[in-house]
């Protein structure tokens, strides 16, 4: 008899009034499927080659748009701005959240087999909706709960960032990708505290994370060929995302979510509170 395998994911419910909005409210996951046109995507690939037409490689390729990403604090650029194509700024009246519309867009290529280790992005320097917009093809995005791993990764000397955004030790580590990637903790020992689980992110679907999603909980995207989509193995093809970000500046730098074990502002009190009673 066949059995199904075990599942972590929360299960989502179906916006009443719309039965292409998904929604995991107990951890702040919406999933809008069918969030572009075909047509829309049609021209974000063709405009994202005709800046960029390398397609055959292996990493993942970037092109930003508003405040640049800055990788050495892992907030934005203040003064580095590119103006935000039509593409993008078409759609930006369609986003569920329209207070404080996203100012930092990273548009990626996947190219197939590649993925985005998992990570927490930096909580204090951008407000609390994270925004991926899925184009060309689909991809499961893996979400874990953080726990003491996560952590103690995230207080790592290496990953004592944010603190000081001159340091060299955070332009030696350019992205935070690159920081999880390195991390020293199997992937078992990860796997103990929380399980993970995956969520199918279908192309042109739009996913808002807010609340424990975006400030409790890791995401990320296994860099393998093939995925089981429904039970059904498909080999992964290459895939796009604009990652959308509305920046803090000055004293909104900051961040009282529940989660302290993983946020940056508060392992910036702690580092600055260690620093000052000396042990
Ligand atoms: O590609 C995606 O959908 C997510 C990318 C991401 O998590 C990030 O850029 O922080
Ligand atoms: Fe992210």
């Amino acid at each position: 008899m066949a059995t199904s395998p075990p599942t972590h994911a929360p299960l989502p419910i179906t916006d009443p009034a719309n039965p292409n909005i998904k929604r995991w409210d107990d951890i702040g996951l919406t999933l809008i499927h069918d969030f572009i046109s075909e047509s829309e995507e049609a021209a974000m690939v063709a405009a994202f080659h005709a800046a960029d037409p390398r397609t055959g490689g292996k990493k993942r390729l970037s092109q930003h748009f508003g405040f640049h990403f800055d990788y050495t604090t892992f907030g934005a650029s203040d003064s580095n701005f590119t103006p935000l194509p039509s593409y993008i700024a078409d759609f930006l009246t369609r986003l569920p959240i329209q207070e404080g519309l996203p100012d930092q867009f990273t548009v990626q290529y996947y190219p197939p087999g590649s993925g985005i280790p998992p990570h927490v992005d930096t909580h204090s320097m951008f407000d609390e909706a994270l925004y991926s917009l899925s184009f060309g093809s689909g991809v499961p995005m893996v979400f874990k709960k953080c726990g003491a791993n996560d952590a103690r990764k995230m207080r790592l000397p290496k990953r004592s960032l944010l603190s000081d955004a001159s340091t060299t030790a955070n332009k030696s580590r350019p992205t935070p990708e690159l920081l999880a990637s390195e991390n020293n903790t199997s992937r078992d020992a990860q796997e103990e505290e929380h399980p993970s689980w995956e969520l199918m992110l279908p192309r042109r679907s739009l996913l808002l994370m807010t609340g424990p999603a975006r400030y409790g909980y890791t995401h990320g995207i296994k860099g393998r060929k093939t995925d089981i989509v429904d039970g059904q193995t498909v080999q992964r093809e290459g895939r796009y995302s604009i990652t959308m970000r509305t920046t803090r500046r000055g004293a909104d730098v900051a961040c009282d979510c529940a989660f302290p074990g993983v946020c940056d502002a508060r392992i910036r009190e702690e580092v600055a509170q260690s620093a000052g009673n000396p042990q």
